[in-house]
């Protein structure tokens, strides 16, 4: 007869011999013997992350960030605790690491048991918490490794050994496909070089990739006085800046683990890497606005809402997942008419404006037949996918359905988008023109997630438009609970005028003929483009 086993706190002791205190093993059941795993996959596979981290007891980073962030946007996250830390807005105060045996065991036990799809580390605070988890993911092959470095908390504190950064750079990064150091850590990782411009950032991701990573994120997010916080996405051929407003807020304690166990978490879910990095900053910049005035803790940092999205009301059915309200900027609608004149297709045309800077893309194709609409619609998301832009189809739920896209604009008279919500399902986005207050609150209830408001200026692009002026654009972005992208009659002469409005919820501009109705679509998006941005700096 075995022994009573000990007192829990006993396994954390340093010399106790971890084997013995195991549990049993689950004894091998052949599928037969597993019914509930075969009917648990078949219903329901839900995409895995799983965070090799610390314990932050604030809550607010670590692994109860990477919970939290995995849980927002839908993925599972299962968690091996490599080292208890004490920590509260103030800084860290203790930090006690998990003996190396039981975190080799915790590994075993997850990945021999779950389907893990993303495996993310966090702090890994010894050479030998590397190896383990090295020689562990070799055991148990994952189909992707997203290592944040983390070395130093945001409050300063050190959180690894220094040794770490040989076992970094000579095992774990050959087997990442992505690393996301901020600029203090790539300095770190490159011995101390310092980092200041973009270029600097370039230079950095150049050097890390080299270590052996499929891509290197640098995070600009501590560069100073700047309006924008720029990252660098390097894949070794091509450098992507990622471009977000900077959150004037003092609750960012956790920001860079909730960024890698975002990144990870579309992974899970099947996004290219490119998507997963853009969905993910765009998380944590909505995260941080909405939680930009909380109060927690009396330190100079404190943790933000990352289930923000659960306050929204419970009638209000809106996309819980895909839309960021920023992505509104500069939105490009498509007119075939236009490009026929031009002797541009659909598919080059939304290209061409992807690459002068349209931060969303709407196909409003009046004049084509259905399969061909359908065709171009299918081409353009393949090209917006590869971007990160979101894909939305003008009045057809049918086309939209067909094509996967992003989501579906309606107006006064199509269908209503408490009929397309039904229709698309609550990940999708919608869009609602409204001209009235009235308008604005119906399409809140409705489950939409934007409305289209104009015509500001006169426009011969829709016939018979209403032209409502500043103020009837002031009239519905003061009353509407939505982001709101202003339409109608706007070009390079007067998008900086509705802008410097600043008007609550406006976001951006939607264009047709200033970007269509031209010869380069791309130099003229990047035109406007560029007046946006200079009067958002300017904000
Ligand atoms: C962003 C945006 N806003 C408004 C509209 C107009 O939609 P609607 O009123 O349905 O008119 P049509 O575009 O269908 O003619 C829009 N398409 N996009
Ligand atoms: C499609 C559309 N909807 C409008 C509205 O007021 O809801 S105005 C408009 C046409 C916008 O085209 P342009 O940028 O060429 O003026
Ligand atoms: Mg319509």
């Amino acid at each position: 007869m075995s022994s009573a086993p000990p007192p829990p706190f006993l396994r954390l002791h340093p010399h106790s011999s971890i084997s013995s205190f195991s549990s049993p093993r689950l004894p091998h059941l052949s599928p037969r013997t597993r019914p509930w795993r075969l009917a648990a996959a078949r219903e329901m596979p839900w995409p895995h992350v799983l965070t090799v981290a610390g314990s932050d007891s604030s809550a607010g980073a670590g692994i109860q960030a990477d919970v939290k962030a995995c849980a927002a946007l839908g993925a599972y996250c299962s968690s091996v605790i490599t080292a208890v830390t004490a920590q509260n807005t103030a800084g860290v105060q203790g930090v006690h690491l998990v003996p190396e045996e039981l975190i080799r065991e915790q590994l075993k036990s997850v990945l021999s048991d779950m389907s893990v799809d993303v495996v993310k580390t966090g702090m890994l605070p010894s050479a030998g918490i590397i190896q383990i988890l090295c020689e562990s993911l070799r055991k148990f092959p994952v189909k992707a490794l997203v290592v944040d470095p983390v070395m130093v908390s945001t409050s300063g504190d050190s959180l690894s050994d220094p040794s770490t950064l040989t076992n970094y750079r000579d095992e774990l990064f050959a087997m990442a496909d992505i690393v996301t150091p901020n600029v203090k850590e790539a300095s770190k990782l490159l011995g101390g070089v310092s980092l200041h411009t973009i270029s600097d950032m370039r230079d950095a991701a150049e050097s890390i990739y080299k270590l052996g990573p499929r891509y290197v994120l640098v995070k600009g997010g501590d560069m100073p006085d700047s309006s924008e916080a720029i990252d660098v996405l390097y894949d070794g051929k091509e450098f992507v800046e990622l471009r977000g407003h900077r959150i004037k807020t003092r609750n960012t304690h956790g920001t860079g683990c909730t960024l890698a166990s975002s990144i990870a978490a579309e992974l899970a879910k099947g996004s290219s890497m490119l998507n997963a990095v853009q969905v993910a900053k765009n998380f944590v910049e909505s995260a941080l606005h909405h939680s930009k005035d909380l109060v927690i803790g009396n330190g100079p940092q404190g943790p933000f809402d990352h289930l923000f999205r659960l306050k929204r009301p419970p009638y209000n059915i809106g996309s819980q997942q895909r839309f960021n309200p920023d992505s509104l900027f500069l939105y490009a609608v498509t007119d075939s008419r236009m490009n026929k004149k031009w002797g541009h297709s659909i598919e080059d045309a939304v290209k061409a404006a992807i690459e002068g800077g349209a931060t969303i893309v709407q196909l409003r194709e009046k004049d084509i037949e259905s399969r061909a609409f359908l065709e171009a619609a299918k081409a353009c998301m393949e090209i917006c996918k590869s971007s990160g832009v979101s894909l939305l189809i003008n009045d057809r739920v049918d086309i939209a359905l067909a094509c996967n896209a992003d989501g579906v604009h309606v107006g006064q008279s199509d269908i209503s988008a408490r009929e397309v919500r039904e229709l698309l399902g609550p990940g999708k986005i919608i869009g609602v023109s409204c001209k009235t207050p009235a308008q604005a609150e119906q399409a809140w209830r409705d489950g939409a997630d934007y409305l289209g408001c104009g015509g500001v200026f006169p426009t011969t692009t829709k016939a018979n438009n209403p032209t409502l002026g500043f103020e009837g654009l002031k009239a519905v972005c003061l009353a509407s609970k939505l982001p709101v992208v202003a339409i109608g009659g706007i070009n390079t002469t007067n998008a900086g005028s509705v802008m410097e409005l600043r008007l609550p919820n406006l976001k951006g501009v939607a264009v047709v003929s200033a970007l269509f109705d031209r010869e380069c679509v791309s130099t003229e998006t990047r035109n406007l483009r560029s007046i946006l941005t200079s009067v958002r700096c300017l904000a």
